[in-house]
């Protein structure tokens, strides 16, 4: 071999090593970078996976609101609460947003007589907003009602009574929440409201204690709906009256309770929520124009009344035999549901028009009221015991105590005559005959026709009604 070769064979040999590095080098990247690139897909995969999961985690309303037909309005978890959506479904025969249900709302809110009113009643399965409807109707207006049959309470109570509107008067309760702007928005575009009565709201004094985010919901956040619903989405403005509470007076001081009063020392989460709403009321008419009444009730009662309140609870413990807890001194101006009844019909008829419009102008000053609904003559709680023991023929098993400090006040008392200057507010029914008419429909209610045996102590106890009878009457006002 010559020598050269030899060399140039050698120095191959030399040159070859660091390329043979080289390329297995290379070759080794490639690999890397292709495993790696693998690696990386693999990780973004993954990352992508456990992003999806966090978010579904988190915001799992987001991830459910494409497949709701429903509003954008924010659902609660609280048990006062029920989706709008699920319950305009429910609602019977009528399709959300469908032309059947457009017919039938409009069909529901179109007045029998000239120049009759169109109200939308926000509660109007409750105690108040049932008998008012019934009211309106009986007198030839249109009326819709909307409820959301929260548990607050029997809700077969609010069934029975929204069935009865339904039945015997043609009246639709949709089962929908005043938190649902959406829903308020459409039901606003498919009619033109006269009037907004507007009750819906969490209800009682002492229970505030226990779940004050519920008040909130519905006496602040829910007025609010209504109010933005009436002012930039009606077309006309309805005028509308609505449900402030005797308990805003709170610690004030001065009987009778008049309108020019003090009401800024609430005694209750409750009261303050109701002031708030005065409050609120004032906002919306001053920039909007929306024509706002609010009315002062003095706890009310009656038939088809609230199971929450005294009256109520308090027949059902004399027919069980069980004890009742008197607060000792505790008085109130009980006012009588028909009374009150004809106190809102009055108020719709002299609240005067919105000035606003969809537009966000308005052409001038519009109506801003409250008044109280009160009876004028405080009862003692007492009393009011000794009237259901002489009618149920039972005695209560008493327990007076000091009344707690739970928002409680001690004594109501309303002077009504901004109410009867106005519109002839007059409340006529004392204590003893209103309790009587409550008393016959609740025996009759809970078919209790047997108290004295005890036949009907389960039943009440399980607070469950059992089928009710056809001819069943609101009261005397329907
Ligand atoms: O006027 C009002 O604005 C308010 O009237 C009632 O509130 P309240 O007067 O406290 O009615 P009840 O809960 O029925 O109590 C009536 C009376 O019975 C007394 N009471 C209540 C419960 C009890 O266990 N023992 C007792 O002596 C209360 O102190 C009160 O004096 C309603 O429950 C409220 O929703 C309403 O807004």
């Amino acid at each position: 071999m010559p020598a050269g070769v030899v060399d140039a064979a050698a120095k191959g040999v030399r040159l070859d090593r660091p390329a043979t590095i080289l390329l297995r080098r290379a070759s080794g990247a490639k690999q890397l970078a292709a495993a790696s690139s693998h690696l990386l897909f693999r990780a973004t995969i993954l990352a992508t996976l456990a992003l999806v999961v966090l978010f579904a985690v988190h915001y799992p309303s987001l991830l459910s609101r494409s497949f709701s037909l429903s509003s954008s309005s924010p659902s609660s978890s609280s048990p006062h609460r029920r989706s709008s959506h699920r319950s305009l479904l429910d609602s019977g025969a009528t399709t959300y947003r469908g032309a059947a249900w457009e017919r039938e709302v409009r069909r529901s809110a179109t007045p029998r007589r000239n120049g009759g009113l169109s109200v939308l009643v926000t509660g109007a399965a409750g105690f108040v907003g049932a008998h008012c409807s019934v009211a309106l109707h009986a007198r030839g207006d249109g009326v819709v009602g909307l409820d959301n049959f929260n548990a607050y309470y029997d809700v077969s109570l609010k069934r029975a009574r929204s069935r009865l509107l339904l039945s015997s008067r043609g009246v639709v309760v949709l089962d929908a929440d005043i938190n649902d702007g959406a829903l308020l928005e459409r039901l606003f575009a498919a009619v033109p409201f006269t009037h907004v009565l507007h009750l819906a709201a969490q209800a009682g004094v002492r229970y505030a204690m226990k779940a004050p985010q519920a008040y909130v919901a519905s006496n602040v956040a829910g007025l609010v709906g209504v109010f933005e619903a009436a002012a930039r989405h009606a077309d006309p403005q309805p005028a509308i009256v609505w449900a402030s509470s005797s308990s805003v007076y709170g610690l004030n001081g001065e009987t009778p309770f008049s309108e020019d009063h003090r009401t800024d020392r609430p005694a209750s989460l409750y009261a303050a929520t109701k002031k708030a709403g005065e409050a609120i009321a004032h906002a919306y008419n001053h920039i909007y124009g929306l024509s706002i009444t609010g009315l002062r009730f003095f706890t009310v009662y009656g038939p088809w009344g609230r199971p929450d309140m005294a009256y109520f609870s308090f027949a059902r413990a004399i027919v069980s035999g069980e004890p009742i807890t008197l607060f000792a001194d505790a008085r109130r101006d009980f006012t009588y549901i028909d009374d009150v009844a004809r106190g809102c019909l009055g108020a719709l008829d002299t609240a005067g028009k919105s000035t606003g419009s969809k537009s966000g102008k308005k052409s001038g000053p519009a109506p801003l009221r409250v008044y109280n609904l009160g009876n004028t003559s405080p009862v003692a709680v007492t009393r009011m015991v000794a009237i259901l023991e002489k009618l149920l023929g039972k005695k209560a098993h008493k327990r007076v105590v000091t009344m707690p400090s739970n928002g409680d006040v001690p004594f109501t008392h309303a002077n009504v005559s901004h109410a009867a200057r106005d519109f002839g507010y007059r409340p006529t029914t004392s204590l003893d005959v209103g309790l009587r008419h409550f008393v016959e429909w609740f025996v009759k209610y809970y078919k209790l026709d047997d108290i004295k045996s005890g036949s009907s102590n389960v039943l009440l106890a399980a607070g469950k009604t059992t089928k009710r009878k056809k001819s069943m009457a609101m009261s005397a006002a329907s």
